[in-house]
């Protein structure tokens, strides 16, 4: 492989200095509570409000909402409603015999109190309440917090806002970064503890979210967006070098590669994002993340392209190619697979109905992203009569004894005597 453009190498110091600066800020929120939160939301956004988002404001936000917009949060909902509706039929509870007398199975157990984060620094995401909030609800959860931050005129966007409370979204807090994530998680004068946070962020936020795992469930690290295109020479440069920026404008630290088989395709490529980006807003953030985290790679066969492809294990994975279909097979590691040229990944981040929070730095090797099953708990159970009893009794005795368990081979000798 060769590299035609590589990325500038992430200094350590600067993933040091989030990591650092999250704890304190954790640390400040379970001493603080309320007060710990408004400081930081004065430092980091300038925002000086209540952090709960009241009926009224809530109900004069809509009012400056036309049907068009409320439609078009309204069609989000119902999308991502009916792939999670479908997804959730795949789990299915289940109890069987295992063995004479030795009955096993699960059930589905929604998670009843989940934690939303809604990313809204830069850009108001208008589907990220919906990809966030409307699986729970699907899932079942009980009470639904969804925090975002105070970006818009002192509050959080209208149509952000209408589509946390079309997803099922039960208590709205305009409050974000870190301090929203520790919030959640240990809970304030005004903010409710849950039981799992979910939802992209940037790397504050993503942070955060490390951080106070184990004290609640996450749903995975859903950072700074990423792109792959894995071309060859029947792609069409122009609408490559489109989809590269699409992902590199969300956040300075994105990351938009190409893979190519085609030297000349990939060439072409660079040209054409270097033409586009020069008629890109001067404040985009595609400008840095282009000129330090993009790369262009020549592949010398499509076995290499689909190497390099999982080994990234990238977020968005998009197959340009004359036989994408036929790549798929050996492609293993991606958040999400996008086939052919028209599947643009702009279609998923926003409408398709498929979750757009998906794993990034290379979480695609563990998980495929956030979905209605991070919001239930398959919960196991058992009842062990008649026969059962003696068979399990008689290995537990035996094998307490080799352990040197007295405790272990007495509750299980006890059985065998009852059975006496
Ligand atoms: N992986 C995914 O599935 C996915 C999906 C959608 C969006 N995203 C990502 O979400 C992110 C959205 O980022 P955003 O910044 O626009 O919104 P955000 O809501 O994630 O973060 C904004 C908050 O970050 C905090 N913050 C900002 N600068 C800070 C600093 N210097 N120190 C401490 N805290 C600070 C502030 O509290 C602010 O409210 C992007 O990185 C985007 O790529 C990822
Ligand atoms: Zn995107």
């Amino acid at each position: 492989m060769e590299y035609l453009k590589q990325a500038k190498a992430l200094e350590e110091a600067s993933a040091i200095d989030v990591e650092d600066k999250v704890k304190n800020i954790i640390s400040d929120i379970k001493k603080e509570g309320d007060a710990g939160v408004k400081k930081y939301e004065k430092m980091f956004g300038d925002s000086v409000r209540e952090v709960r988002v009241s009926e009224e404001e809530i109900a004069k936000s809509n009012e400056t909402l036309s049907e068009e917009v409320k439609e078009l949060i309204e069609r989000i909902v119902d999308r991502v409603s009916k792939f999670a509706e479908a997804q959730l039929k795949c789990l299915t509870p289940m109890e069987e015999e295992f063995g004479e007398g030795i009955v096993m199975g699960h059930r589905i157990l929604p998670i009843e109190k989940v934690g939303a984060y809604v990313p809204g620094g830069r850009f108001p995401l208008l589907s990220s309440g919906p990809m966030v909030v409307a699986p729970a609800k699907v899932a079942g959860a009980k009470q639904i917090v969804a925090c975002s931050p105070a970006n818009y005129h002192g509050g959080i966007h209208p149509a952000v806002l209408y589509g946390l409370q079309y997803s099922g979204a039960t208590d709205i807090f305009a409050i974000g970064g870190a301090q929203a994530i520790g919030a959640m998680a240990l809970g304030t004068e005004s903010i409710p503890a849950v039981d799992i946070i979910s939802g992209p962020g940037n790397r504050f936020v993503a942070e955060a979210k490390r951080q106070v795992f184990g004290k609640v469930g996450i749903d995975l690290i859903a950072g700074p967006s990423e792109v792959l295109l894995l071309i060859d020479e029947t792609a069409d440069a122009f609408v490559c070098a489109a989809d590269l920026l699409a992902q590199a404008e969300h956040d300075p630290y994105a990351r938009a590669i190409l893979v190519s088989t085609s030297k000349q395709k990939a060439e072409e490529t660079l040209q054409e994002v270097e033409s586009y980006l020069k008629d890109f807003s001067e404040t985009s953030p595609a400008h840095d993340s282009w000129e330090n985290m993009g790369e262009v790679i020549i592949a010398e066969s499509l076995e290499e392209g689909i190497k390099i492809c999982n080994d990234l294990a990238i977020e968005h994975l998009h197959l340009h190619l004359k036989d994408s279909r036929g790549a798929m097979p050996q492609l293993h590691h991606y958040g999400s697979l996008f086939i052919n040229e028209d599947s643009s990944v702009v279609f998923s981040d926003k409408v398709s109905g498929t979750n757009h929070t998906l794993p990034t730095q290379r979480g695609a090797r563990y998980t495929g992203g956030l979905w209605v099953g991070s919001y239930v708990r398959v919960a196991t159970h058992q009842e062990i009569k008649g026969k059962g009893v003696a068979y399990l009794a008689d290995h537990a005795v035996q094998q307490s004894s080799i352990e040197g368990l007295e405790g272990h081979q007495l509750s299980a000798e006890l059985r065998l005597k009852n059975k006496g």
